[in-house]
């Protein structure tokens, strides 16, 4: 049996947790998988119960799992509460604590959202690339960090860093993804202003040698955001760190018409892992029933493949979500002309009854 954690979290993050689940009951049901699900708090809403974004009890939960499915966690009303206890440092706590170092973030343009995309058809149709984020280190995690009194005004200060070991483990989940694609590897740093990724620089051109057919280049930060959008087509794995990841992946989310299509997978050296979408709770729209749920259903998917290896029923959920795409059902972040508005319920119906029906 597998034992499964579902952390539903804040703002939109419970309405299309649900509806992840509704599609992994059908799953279940269409390929007899023996699964225990079990939930807890986690974010804003755990700090409101237990005045704790990660209470002990989750983390042991988490712990315990095999997998973890989770919404989305933060909203203006935990914006001000002390810093340590805001649901944004939850959620670094619980990365860091599993040791979910290697961030996968694919981001991949299905044909029948070319209306959707902010670039031209010509520029981003096919496109399919993965961001390959480290995770539990850089300027998210490094020390010191704060906020302190200097010469009678306050001065704001992170530490970025990142040991070679940290370099070199993330380079080689990289190189290894990239053989299982088109070979071609892209380190995005800004070596020629930062110590720390001019050693990365080094350590991934270094770790590339035991990948003889993989091609790797290097880019500036500065410049993959604006190639990202110019010709997104270059790209096959991009590998970088921490913050330069979550920017540059919520950037090509763009690329395949919404942020609400963007799945992800933060897996340990075992590959456990937590999997959740890459977009937040969205305060502006929660409540209301229109968030977009694929990018949850494709982060299940990504946990049948990558924690639970049943890649048949990953290939099985993408296709069902395919099914309703060709449908012409969607949520409102996809809507073009010509196709029919759905609710994030209905979304998720739609895509279990596809699956369900095989
Ligand atoms: N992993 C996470 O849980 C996570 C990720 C990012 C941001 N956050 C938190 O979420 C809160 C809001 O942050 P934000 O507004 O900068 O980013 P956001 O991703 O929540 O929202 C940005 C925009 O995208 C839209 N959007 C996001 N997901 C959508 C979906 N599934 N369907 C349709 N539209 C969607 C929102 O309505 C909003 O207009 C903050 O507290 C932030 O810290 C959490
Ligand atoms: C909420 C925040 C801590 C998180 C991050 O910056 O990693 C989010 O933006 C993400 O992309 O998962
Ligand atoms: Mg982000």
């Amino acid at each position: 049996m597998s034992h499964i954690l579902i952390l539903p979290g804040d703002g939109i993050g419970p309405e299309i947790v649900q509806e992840a689940v509704r599609v992994l009951r059908a799953a279940e049901q269409r390929f007899g998988l023996d699964i225990s699900l079990d939930e807890a708090p986690v974010g804003g809403a755990a700090y409101d119960l237990h005045g704790d974004p990660l209470p002990q009890s989750t983390l042991d939960k988490a712990r315990a799992a095999d997998a973890i499915l989770f919404g989305s966690i933060g909203g203006p009303k935990w914006d001000t509460i002390e810093r340590d206890k805001r649901p944004e440092r939850g959620l670094l706590r619980l990365r860091s604590s599993l040791g979910l170092f290697a961030n996968l973030r694919p981001a991949i343009l299905f044909p029948q959202l070319a209306d959707a995309s902010s670039l031209k058809p010509e520029v981003v149709s096919g496109l399919d690339i993965l961001i390959v984020r480290e995770l539990t280190g850089g300027i998210y995690f490094g020390q010191p960090r704060g906020i302190r009194e200097e010469n009678g005004e306050r001065v704001g200060f992170n530490t970025d860093v990142y040991s070679e070991s940290e370099m070199r483990r993330i380079a080689k989940v990289a190189f290894e993804l990239a053989g299982q694609r088109n070979n071609k590897v892209c380190s995005v740093d800004k070596a020629n202003v930062l110590e720390v990724t001019e050693l990365w620089k080094e350590v991934v051109t270094d770790a590339a040698k035991d990948y003889p057919n993989i091609e790797l280049s290097h880019m500036y930060v500065d410049n993959a955001a604006m190639q990202l959008v110019r010709a997104p087509k270059q790209f096959d794995v991009i590998v970088t760190g921490n913050l330069f990841g979550d920017i540059l992946s919520d950037e090509a989310a763009m690329l395949t018409g919404s942020i609400g299509m963007l799945p992800s997978a933060s897996l340990d050296e075992n590959r456990k892992g937590l999997y959740e979408p890459c977009h937040g709770s969205a305060p502006d729209i929660a409540g209301q029933g229109i968030a977009n749920p694929l990018a949850t259903i494709m982060s299940l998917a990504m946990l049948m493949r990558y924690s639970l290896e049943r890649g048949d029923v990953a290939d099985a959920i993408q296709a069902a979500v395919e099914q309703v795409l060709d449908q012409g059902l969607r949520t409102a972040d996809i809507y073009t002309e010509g196709t029919r508005k759905v609710s994030t319920e209905e979304m998720g119906a739609a895509v279990a009854e596809a699956l369900a029906r095989g």
